[in-house]
């Protein structure tokens, strides 16, 4: 590895847009399939693997909701979240926060308990266990009503204490955010933080939605946005922070090639763009990763990554003592 890549390896970082259905690694789905006797469409990891060619995102959510189906019981969210979360500390993530699909789950059945006591009892093994600080963030399925998500956010209400915020995902095109207005200023009155994915594949008008309609105070992708001069101008003066997912927009096809990923245009633009892994199995790269791709093919500096891993704990939704205490570490990294 070149110095630079040792440098974003060791680098204390944070991720802000994985969703933990999609860390779900194929070795691990077909053990869980084994455990819970699911049968499903591939019987080998070689044959997951070759099915992980997307052209869109429809391609890939459609198996990305037929992976989870394997997931059934409470230690089966635990056991997908610690994966994630060892792996995250391994590449020196030090905080997270994390989205779940609770209607994933409970359209099929299992219960909004199994989901979250699985995820939080991970959260609080790994924060013991890797000294990481970890938020989840629950989010709404777009292509489902907007009565659905209403249900959903009720059901949470037992567990208000375990969610730091609440998203928007899956298909975005033909599912403004304004089909979820209600939902989300709900949402907000409860003192949940929000975010929604847009601009992934919608247009830049979806994230415009998302600031002025959903109130967001981040979004998830926004790399359309940059079709918008104006929106790019009040992103950047408003401070709107971008979880970014460069593999993902590779696999997914919204860039033909790493080397004409939006990112650096965003730096330039003065965004306050942040590096992640959205669905780092399906992907084929987990944070570390994604930064090697991005530095790679376009060249950025080691400002740039530093620009990018003070992004992350800027982003945050952490209480703000946590939030320094991560700053203070970073800045400490960086005089060694
Ligand atoms: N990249 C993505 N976009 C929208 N919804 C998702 N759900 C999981 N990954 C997603
Ligand atoms: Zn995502």
């Amino acid at each position: 590895m070149t110095d630079l890549g040792q440098f974003i390896a060791q680098l204390p970082k944070a991720e802000l847009h994985i969703h933990i259905e999609g860390s779900l690694e194929p070795e691990m789905m077909l053990a869980l399939a084994a455990r819970n006797g699911v049968q499903l469409r591939y019987g080998s990891v070689a044959e997951l693997r070759a099915a992980y060619r997307f052209t869109n995102l429809q391609d890939f959510l459609d198996l990305y909701y037929e992976g989870m189906s394997v997931l059934r019981q409470e230690q089966d969210f635990h056991d997908l979240a610690m994966a994630y979360l060892r792996r995250a500390a391994s590449q020196n993530v030090r905080h997270v926060e994390i989205f779940f699909d609770p209607q994933g789950h409970t359209e099929r059945g299992i219960a909004f308990k199994t989901v979250i006591d699985g995820l939080w009892r991970a959260l609080k093994d790994a924060e013991r266990e890797f000294g990481l600080t970890t938020g989840l963030i629950m989010c709404f399925l777009r292509h489902i009503d907007e009565a659905s998500a209403e249900r959903t956010l009720q059901q949470a209400l037992p567990w208000r204490d375990r969610i730091i915020g609440v998203g928007l995902d899956s298909s975005e095109k033909g599912n403004p955010p304004s089909k979820f207005r209600r939902v989300f200023e709900r949402a907000r009155d409860l003192g949940f933080a929000t975010v929604a994915h847009a601009g992934e594949e919608g247009p830049a008008d979806y994230v415009r939605e998302a600031l002025d309609i959903l109130a967001v105070r981040r979004i998830d992708h926004g790399n359309r946005a940059l079709d918008d001069p104006e929106l790019t101008a009040r992103l950047a003066a408003e401070k709107v922070p971008l979880t970014v997912c460069p593999l993902s927009n590779l696999r997914l096809c919204g860039v033909s090639d790493m080397a004409q990923h939006p990112l650096k245009h965003m730096l330039r633009a003065g965004l306050m763009a942040t590096v992640n892994s959205d669905d780092p199995a399906y992907f084929g790269g987990y944070v570390t990763e994604n930064f090697l791709a991005v530095q790679q093919a376009l060249g950025l500096t080691r400002e740039d990554i530093v620009t990018l891993a003070r992004n992350s704990f800027t982003a945050a939704f952490c209480d703000e003592a946590v939030k320094q205490r991560h700053l203070a570490a970073l800045d400490a990294f960086l005089k060694e």
